[in-house]
């Protein structure tokens, strides 16, 4: 598979540090088997998450010098505004200190008890803020997000029949509004369509309901718009981002995915009074309405790391990255969620695991042996990232049971990824050693997978 040569050249390093699976294995049973718990530097390659690991450029870092640390109206509050204006296209820009700073005004702002929001599968903290605020989740994604071998190019399209029949059944009024991601991260990364998005806008505005997205990865799902969408492959990928923000009513944006900040995000609305409102939340929760919880220089970082996000050589770089990983993988038949993400490869832990019972949780399973094998860390997305179901406390079992890979931006080279293959290929070729899964040894009521800790079943 073709690998582009990355568009940058090194000029700080990390020495990185080798472990013996002899260490690895004491180390994990020391994190109770969660490799949430390891040291960042017991781990060789880290593709636990590309939140807040992305490298920033020299641009960036030397922004930082500018950062204006006012408490009120820092100038790098407007150069930061300016920026989520210029490139998303929302009026109101409110910082956060990170994305889930967002999920919890807007949920709280919007959502009453006994209301019912519906999305593009499920995140677990955007879901778990809805549903700490009283609203029940209605996944309205198209069948195929579910279907790992599925090659549907818009798996993060919502199904808009899916979407009516819960406008139908629970009423429009009760309905606070609609929750999109672009891209899907539990579905694999997957993009939404420009056409769906707008479509279900559409249906959504003709029954009076707003529509919010997450944008933290949509700078991607601009990539592949452009890639698979009919009719804009001759458009930027700065103008196909303004097209996906531009039919909702305001977006959630955790600044340490696409925009290659280390922390921040910010929550974007049109209406002025729900902004306001907003504002006021971020005085209780956050900071003054011209920080948001984050240092000036936070403010700088990230408004250099979005206009590099857009630039076609970095997100072209970006992605092929991360779908060379998956033709590695899937050439050597490893069972992958198709097609590959825009910051991910997951693996589908329950076909390469099918002797570990879901009860045995084989996507957490496959994490272990993934690190133990050479010390690449991933992080289960499956019925332990799903967590309880808070009406019945009955564990949810989403149709996928993942091992996901998530490649930081502008960190890792060829080698690296060749390594994590490897090492991946190396594991499946053996699972039939894997004999058994894990249980619970300690079950935290909340975002579980952070902090649980397991023992073999
Ligand atoms: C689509 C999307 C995200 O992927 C996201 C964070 N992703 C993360 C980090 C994470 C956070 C919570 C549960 C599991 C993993 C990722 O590893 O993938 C957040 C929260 O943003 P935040 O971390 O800045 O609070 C909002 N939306």
């Amino acid at each position: 598979p073709a690998y582009p040569p990355e568009p940058w050249r090194v000029k700080m390093v990390e020495p990185l540090r080798v472990t013996t699976r002899a260490e690895r294995e004491e180390l994990l049973r020391e994190a109770g088997w969660n490799p949430c718990l390891l040291r960042s530097e017991d781990v060789y390659v880290d593709l636990f998450t590309d939140s807040g690991t992305n490298a920033m450029s020299d641009r960036q870092w030397s922004a930082l010098m500018r950062g204006d640390e006012a408490y009120a109206g820092a100038r790098s509050f407007y150069v930061f505004e300016e920026a989520v204006r210029t490139f998303y296209g929302y009026e109101h820009v409110i910082p956060v200190h990170q994305g889930r700073g967002g999920e919890n005004i807007l949920s709280r702002c919007l959502i009453r008890p006994g209301t019912h929001v519906p999305g593009n599968m499920y995140f677990p903290s955007t879901r778990a803020h809805q549903e700490l605020n009283g609203a029940a989740f209605h996944d309205v994604i198209v069948d195929a997000a579910h279907d790992p071998a599925s090659e549907h190019p818009f798996k993060g399209d919502v199904d808009l029949g899916k979407l009516r029949a819960v406008i139908a059944g629970c009423g429009a009024d009760a309905i606070p509004y609609v929750s999109l991601a672009a891209t899907v991260n539990m579905a694999g990364g997957q993009p939404i369509s420009v056409a769906n998005l707008t479509e279900t806008c559409a249906l959504a505005h003709a029954h009076g309901i707003p529509v919010f997205l997450d944008t933290a990865r949509a700078v991607e799902n601009a990539w592949l718009v452009k890639q698979r969408e009919p009719g804009w492959a001759g458009r930027t990928v700065a103008e196909i981002l303004l097209a996906l923000c531009a039919p909702t009513d305001g977006a959630v944006m955790s600044a340490k995915k696409d925009s290659l900040a280390n922390i921040g995000g910010w929550l974007a609305l049109r209406d002025p009074a729900l902004a306001e409102q907003a504002r006021g939340l971020v005085l209780l929760y956050e900071g003054l309405h011209t920080y948001g919880g984050m240092a000036g220089r936070d403010m700088e970082a990230i408004a250099a790391g979005i206009a590099e996000s857009v630039a076609e050589d970095h997100i072209r770089a970006r992605v092929a990255q991360v779908e060379y990983l998956g033709a590695r993988l899937g050439d050597a038949g490893v069972p992958i969620v198709r097609p590959a993400g825009g910051h991910c490869v997951c693996i589908d832990a329950a076909a390469g695991l099918p002797h570990v019972p879901r009860t045995e949780f084989p996507g957490q399973t496959l994490a272990c042996a993934v690190y133990l094998e050479a010390g690449v860390r991933g992080v289960e997305r499956g019925a332990v990232s799903a967590g309880r179901d808070p009406a019945t406390g009955e564990n949810r079992w989403p149709a996928l049971e993942l091992l996901r890979l998530a490649i930081p931006r502008r960190v890792y080279t060829r080698a690296h990824i060749d390594l994590v293959a490897d090492s991946v290929i190396a594991v499946h070729r053996t699972r039939e050693r894997i004999t058994r899964g894990l249980t619970f040894a300690y079950e935290p009521p909340h975002l579980r997978f952070f902090q649980a800790r397991f023992k073999p079943a």
